[in-house]
């Protein structure tokens, strides 16, 4: 690479956000390989700007009818204060039926509509008021009217999207803008039309930036929340959701759900014998040697201090004992004195096992456990 491209590149990167690894870049642009967690994360997030963003409208659309009445003559202050109250009652039931479900697939739908509402109405209102003469027209722009796609576009700034979405809703933004251009071809100022077309766009460049560092922040937080930072396995809390995610897929597809409990044998020793970071060390060794070992859909918890939880979907009891009696083959890593480091495992399944809840689920994994260090440590225990 020339040497001008290479510093532009290197000056151009040292404007990303630090808080993101190199990796998490990609998820800047589109969230194909966004965690769960991630995803409810901003699920939650969206829906929750959203209904704060309806609500505003539904509260500020029908006081603009004052200045409508004002400036405009009847009917077509009335006809502008019918479609101001409907947009506001559709604003309000934005507001009302959305709850934070998790899903980012109902916060897009959330999005669409707290969108749709405004584009909607701003069509309509330009509709109506186009069929008035010229000089109704300019003082429809000084009644803000045509500053509605503007404050859309601002409105984008809120959410934390990637640039794919982002790119998305603007152009929807810019289309309808584009749109309402093109049915007052006659009567319209272009040139002042072409400079506020050029002012959106130049507005959505900078949402876009605020959108995008907002998902920088959040992905950098989340992964701060999820992720211990000793052993890169998911934290207890976070893993307590997912537990409860992975609960209700495989209780309504009916699939099965495994759950190993690990606890390292005679963990205490090694931090007596050897130190505090010779136990860190074979902690970071075991949870890499399961994270290397198991499949991308399972998931690796810290439970507690040597105590780690693997989460197996879609995988029935017999298999799940197959694959933990592979891994024990294997060794779960060595001790600092050079003897092989051992786990006691209490495995159980949702459906094999006949549970009704996640804390069953947990109680009777840990249970057995225990039943394994009692019966003399380094086996898995599959039935109590
Ligand atoms: N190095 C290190 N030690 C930890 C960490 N978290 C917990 N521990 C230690 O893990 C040890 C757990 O000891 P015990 O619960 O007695 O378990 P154990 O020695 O493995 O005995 P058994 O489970 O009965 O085989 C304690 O000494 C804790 O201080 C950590 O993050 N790093």
């Amino acid at each position: 690479m020339p040497r001008f491209l290479a510093k532009l590149s290197k000056r151009l990167t040292s404007l990303l956000p630090p808080e993101l690894e190199l990796r998490e870049l990609w998820y800047l642009l589109s969230s194909r390989n966004h965690s769960l967690l991630l995803n409810r994360r901003r699920a939650t997030m969206i829906v929750n700007r959203v209904r704060l963003f309806a609500f505003l409208f539904a509260v500020l659309t029908p006081l603009w009818s004052v200045i409508d009445f004002i400036v405009f003559d009847s009917p077509l202050w009335i006809y502008l204060a019918i479609i101001r109250v409907l947009a506001s009652v559709a604003f309000f039931g934005l507001f009302f039926a959305y709850q934070a479900p998790g899903r980012l697939l109902d916060a897009y739908r959330s999005m669409a509509l707290l969108f749709t509402v405004p584009t909607v109405f701003y069509i309509a209102s330009h509709l109506l008021i186009s069929d008035q003469s010229l000089d109704n027209i300019s003082a429809s722009l000084a009644t803000g009217y045509a500053f509605l796609p503007f404050v859309l576009m601002a409105g984008l700034a809120l959410f934390p999207l990637t640039l794919k979405e982002n790119a998305l809703v603007s152009a929807v933004i810019i289309f309808a803008q584009g749109l309402v251009g093109v049915m007052n071809w006659s009567t319209l100022n272009w040139p002042s039309f072409m400079g506020g077309f050029w002012l959106l766009i130049l507005i959505s460049a900078v949402v876009a930036l605020a959108s995008l560092s907002q998902l920088a922040f959040m992905i950098a937080l989340v992964r701060q929340v999820m992720r211990d930072p000793l052993t890169g396995a998911i934290t207890r809390g976070s893993g307590e959701e997912l537990l409860g995610f992975f609960w209700s897929r495989s209780s309504r597809r009916g699939c099965s759900l495994s759950m190993a409990f690990f606890d390292l044998d005679h963990f205490k020793q090694i931090n007596d014998n050897y130190g505090h970071e010779a136990g860190d060390q074979v902690l970071r060794n075991f949870a890499k040697f399961i994270a290397d070992s198991k499949r991308a859909t399972d998931v690796l918890l810290r439970w507690g201090g040597e105590e780690f939880l693997l989460l197996m979907p879609d995988t029935s009891l017999a298999d799940a004992k197959v694959m933990l009696k592979r891994l024990q083959e294997k060794g779960f890593g060595v001790r600092p004195d050079g003897n092989p480091l051992t786990a006691s495992i209490g495995l159980a399944e949702r459906q094999h096992d006949n549970l009704f809840s996640v804390q069953d689920l947990l109680e009777l994994a840990d249970q057995r456990m225990y039943e394994a260090k009692e019966q003399g440590r380094n086996r898995i225990i599959t039935v109590s």
